[in-house]
C-alpha cells in the first residue's frame, strides 16, 4: 500500500558529480514523499553490513572503498509501489544496460561508478532504513499533494 518506504542513497560520485538535486527532483516529481534526508561519510563498517550478501565477490573491497571514498547522501522515500518504481526509476546494475531515462541510462558508464543505490524488496528495505537511520530521524508528515496523487 501507500506505507511502502524504500532506501535510496546518491553514492560519493553522484555527490562529487552534483547530481544530488536532480535525484530527488525525480522522486518529488514522480509522487513519493520523502521521509528522511541526510549527508553521511559511512564507515567502512556499516558498508560491510550494508553489503554483506556481496561480501564474497571479487569486487566487495573495491566496492567498500568507493563507497568509503566520501559523503553519501542517504534517504528515505515512500509511497504506493516505491521500492520497484525506485528500481525502474535507477535502472540496471551496469549502467551500459540501462534505458536513457533511467538514472543510471542518463548519467554514468560504468558498474563500478553507478551513482545510485535502491533497495531490491520490501524486506531489504527495512533492513537499510534501520541500518542508516534511527527511528526519530524518519519523519511522519501530511504531504499536502497526496490526494492528487492517489
Ligand atoms: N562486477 C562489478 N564490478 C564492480 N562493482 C560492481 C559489480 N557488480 C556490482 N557492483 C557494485 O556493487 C553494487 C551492488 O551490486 P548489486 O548486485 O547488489 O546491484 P544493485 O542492487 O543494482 O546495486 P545497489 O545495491 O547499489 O542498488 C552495484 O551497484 C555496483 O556499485
Amino acid at each position: 500500500g501507500v506505507s511502502e518506504r524504500t532506501f535510496i542513497a546518491v553514492k560519493p560520485d553522484g555527490v562529487q558529480r552534483k547530481l544530488v538535486g536532480e535525484i530527488t527532483h525525480r522522486f518529488e516529481k514522480k509522487g513519493f514523499k520523502l521521509v528522511a534526508l541526510k549527508l553521511v561519510q559511512a564507515s567502512e563498517d556499516l558498508l560491510k553490513e550494508h553489503y554483506w550478501d556481496l561480501r564474497s565477490k571479487p569486487f566487495f573491497t573495491e566496492l567498500v572503498s568507493y563507497m568509503n571514498s566520501g559523503p553519501i547522501v542517504a534517504m528515505v522515500w515512500e509511497g504506493l509501489d516505491v521500492v520497484k518504481t525506485a528500481r525502474k526509476m535507477l535502472g540496471e546494475t551496469n549502467p551500459a544496460d540501462s534505458l536513457p531515462g533511467t538514472i543510471r541510462g542518463d548519467y554514468c558508464v560504468e558498474v563500478g561508478r553507478n551513482v545510485i543505490h535502491g533497495s531490491d524488496s520490501v524486506l531489504s528495505a527495512q533492513r537499510e532504513i534501520s541500518l542508516w537511520f534511527r527511528h526519530n530521524e524518519l519523519h511522519c508528515w501530511e504531504d499536502s499533494s497526496s490526494r492528487w496523487i492517489y
